[in-house]
């Protein structure tokens, strides 16, 4: 806990430093970064304190989930050459069919690309990156007959409904196609919680998520070490997974080519 006060302390000082140097030059605050923003928010009770505190706070959830999302999704479909195939077969449709009209990848088409999507939701359901939320009751309350006093913490375990073999058929299985045509705005999936607390993230998590299994399957083939997940305290690789990535041959696309 002492090692984290102070790690938080030295990020609030470097971000606190952006602010001020945003301030300074204040032309700097047009740009449409998260500072910006927040520096042009006219209300003045976002004070240079709170502005660090929300950017740190976005900076924690989003560093750490969505490259343990992409570093699943590579461990998963090495287990499962048939989604690979079908995944590779939708990315390369979508390259050549914008080469052809000689447009870029736009965002919207990263979120179209139905078995992309499947392969993430489903990389999600199984990999529980986040497998549970903390909430305190604020006063009693019943829920499903079960009594929860004011003041009492409950751990909602996601693991529990997203591995549940009444939910889901053989849970355990990576399937991606058991997401097909179905809806994944259900109480059974909550990867990225529900109500209030919704992760502000899920819509930048998936689009990152696209982008990356994008390039990899267009550009390169790999091979990774074999290695377990670990779940607990957090999820993440025993051996850390490494991959030995190949080029593929042929015209290749790079992020600034479209
Ligand atoms: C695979 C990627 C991600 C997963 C699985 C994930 C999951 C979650 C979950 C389950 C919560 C709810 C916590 C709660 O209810 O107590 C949450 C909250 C949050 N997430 Fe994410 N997240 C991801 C990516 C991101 C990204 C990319 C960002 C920002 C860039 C982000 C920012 C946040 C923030 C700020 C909250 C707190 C929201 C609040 O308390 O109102 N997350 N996330």
């Amino acid at each position: 806990m002492h090692h984290y006060r102070q790690a938080k302390k030295r990020m609030v000082k470097v971000v606190k430093n952006i602010i001020q140097e945003k301030r300074r030059k204040s032309n700097d605050c047009t740009t449409g970064d998260v500072i910006a923003v927040l520096l042009n928010n006219s209300s003045d009770q976002l004070t240079d304190d709170l502005i660090a505190d929300n950017v740190i706070d976005l900076m924690i959830p989003g560093e750490d989930s969505v490259p343990v999302l992409m570093m699943l999704a590579v461990k998963y479909l090495g287990g499962c050459p048939l989604a690979l195939q079908q995944l590779e077969e939708e990315n390369m449709q979508a390259r050549d069919r914008k080469a052809l009209r000689g447009e870029h990848l736009q965002w919207t088409d990263y979120m179209y690309l139905p078995f992309t999507q499947n392969v993430i939701t489903e990389t999600l359901r199984l990999g529980n990156i986040i497998f549970g939320v903390m909430r305190k009751a604020m006063k009693d309350v019943e829920i499903n007959g079960h009594f929860i006093p004011k003041d009492w913490c409950v751990f909602t375990y996601f693991r529990s409904i997203h591995l549940d073999d009444d939910l889901y058929e053989d849970p355990y299985k990576f399937n991606p196609w058991r997401w097909k045509d179905k809806d994944t705005s259900s109480c059974s999936f909550t990867p990225f919680g529900g109500g209030q607390r919704l992760c502000p993230g899920l819509d930048l998590a998936r689009l990152q998520a696209s982008i990356f299994l994008h390039y990899l399957v267009t550009n390169f083939t790999w091979v990774a070490n074999e290695d377990c997940v670990i779940n607990f305290p957090t999820v993440r690789m025993k051996g850390r997974m490494p991959i030995t990535v190949t080029r593929k041959k042929g015209n290749l696309l790079t992020p600034t080519d479209d």
